[in-house]
């Protein structure tokens, strides 16, 4: 009988398949980075044909690796890069402009003016989120608006919308299946979470036809069959979940208070608070931590634009590092008190700023700083904005969390996930699979198909790789946090 999992994972800077065996280990794995688009400031774009390409081709690859047939794969899971938004011809499948990618803030004035029409709260109260550029519902609008002829298209019915998942949904079933799920459609502006349809008076506000959306299934369903051209087999696609929500749920963060942080381009921490929707008071979104059997758990979540896009920038942007994982050797020689602080700001500040239109700094330069010192401070920023999310979330009413189960590209970073646990005061997890979001997605297949009969199958497979506690003084603590604080104040555009 066909046991495997196939994982896409379709990412902000790359494109990655893993291949999974029931009991949750890695078989084997394939990754492709693709282009990033910065046409103008704060805009940015990806190729949606990229997208496709290295999608498949890193499919093909991890099944060649893996030396299995296609047919031992049971089914597929779907989870991607979320709110990035793509509009498509439904007759040929060609997407009509790039994909404007959940960083892009070109909508940031359309968003203002909504605000300032008085629009915020009824949104934030039907959706969970805020008006902001980062979700779907105005990038729609902009393509609709600037490709020409493409409104009057999308009104006839001629073009389809999709998040990510969606798109390649499209694809590998031949154009058969327009489907997305219910945690890609809570990111969008236009779903409205509490009756789990789409929403007509949010459709009007932001101006988006209802013949272009996708039809929204639970995150384990019968999404269609990949047609057996692309892969070697017709396989079902099983599970979708947009890849924070999945981190969640291969992070086995299936009891309300349990709560993750992924540390990849961004970083976004969700905690799990079951059947009820908790509205925000201090800027965090209510979203949908994931569906099943037409059951809705929900999630607060806290996200943060730039993490390990920081690092990034500090290698291709600067060039003072020559690879990621360099940092955490300089971070160990400087250490935590040089007095200089980076607020990556470079798209706007998200949680609990939103504030588009701030950039990004560097504060505390003196004449023996040096590219260690504003490494590790890059690195910090990270752990800042964690702290800024957890502030966030007790004031919430959360509660303080015991633990936080951490993840992502980033979290291979001993130095990091140390001094992360040391600024919150928080003991920290680290799982021994670190691909939760593929590892989540792989589970909501599994579901689906019958690999795993219960969330409490799936809890079981869950372990803990390293345990941080921590270490810092609170006096320290408290000195690098007021003066990230200081930081952030100087970059701030609105209050
Ligand atoms: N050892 C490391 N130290 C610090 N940052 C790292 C390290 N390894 C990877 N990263 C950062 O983590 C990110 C990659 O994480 P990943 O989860 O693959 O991201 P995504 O899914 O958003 O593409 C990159 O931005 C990279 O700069
Ligand atoms: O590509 P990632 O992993 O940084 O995730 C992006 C988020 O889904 C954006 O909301």
């Amino acid at each position: 009988m066909s046991q495997y999992l196939l994982s896409i994972d379709q990412g902000t800077t790359s494109s990655r398949a893993i291949i999974f065996d029931q009991r949750g280990a890695i078989v084997t794995s394939a990754q492709q980075e693709f282009t990033q688009f910065f046409p103008a400031d704060g805009w940015v774009e990806h190729d949606a044909e990229e997208i496709w390409e290295s999608t498949l081709a890193v499919c093909r690859q991890a099944l060649k690796n893996a030396q299995l047939p296609a047919s031992s794969i049971a089914g597929i899971g779907i989870t991607n890069q979320r709110e990035t938004t793509i509009i498509w011809e439904r007759d040929t499948g060609k997407p009509i402009h790039k994909a404007i990618v959940w960083q892009d803030r070109r909508t940031s004035a359309t968003c203002l003016a909504l605000k300032q029409q008085g629009h915020e709260q009824a949104v934030q109260s039907a959706t969970g989120l805020l008006i902001d550029p980062y979700f779907s519902a105005t990038k729609v609008a902009w393509i609709l608006d600037n490709v020409e002829g493409a409104r009057q298209r999308a009104e006839q019915g001629e073009l389809a919308f999709g998040t990510v998942d969606s798109f390649l949904l499209w694809r590998l079933t031949n154009g058969a299946s327009h489907k997305t799920d219910a945690t890609n459609a809570s990111r969008t502006l236009l779903f409205n979470i509490h009756s789990q349809g789409w929403d007509d008076e949010l459709l009007r506000l932001f101006r988006v036809p209802k013949a272009i959306l996708p039809e929204v299934e639970d995150s384990a369903a019968d999404f269609g069959s990949a047609d057996a051209q692309w892969l070697g087999a017709q396989i079902p696609v099983a599970g979708i979940a947009g890849d924070q929500q999945a981190a969640l749920i291969g992070q086995a963060c299936f009891k309300p208070g349990m709560i993750k942080s992924t540390y990849g381009t961004g970083c976004f921490m969700i905690l799990n608070t079951g059947s009820e929707a908790l509205a925000s008071t201090n800027r965090l979104l209510t979203t949908v931590a994931y569906r099943l059997n037409g059951e809705v758990t929900y999630g607060l979540e806290g996200s943060i634009f730039i993490a390990g896009a920081a690092i990034q920038w500090l290698r291709d942007g600067i060039a003072l590092i020559s690879h990621a994982r360099e940092t955490e050797a300089m971070a160990q020689e400087v250490g935590v008190e040089h007095g200089v602080y980076m607020v990556p700001a470079f798209t706007g500040l998200g949680a609990p700023y939103w504030d588009p239109e701030a950039r990004g700094a560097l504060f505390g330069l003196t004449r023996d700083t040096g590219i260690k010192d504003i490494v590790t401070a890059g690195l910090q920023s990270v752990a800042y904005q964690t702290k800024d999310l957890i502030h966030a979330m007790e004031a919430d009413g959360a509660g303080k969390p015991t633990t936080l189960r951490v993840d992502g590209g980033m979290v291979a970073n001993n130095w990091v996930v140390q001094f992360l646990s040391d600024v919150l005061n928080v003991n920290v997890d680290r799982p021994a699979i670190i691909e939760t979001t593929a590892l989540g997605v792989a589970y909501l297949a599994g579901l689906q198909v019958g690999v795993y009969q219960s969330l409490d199958d799936i809890s079981l497979l869950w372990h803990c790789e390293r345990h941080f506690s921590p270490e810092m003084s609170d006096d320290l603590r408290n000195d690098l946090y007021k003066g990230w604080l200081k930081a952030v104040e100087r970059v701030r555009t609105i209050d």
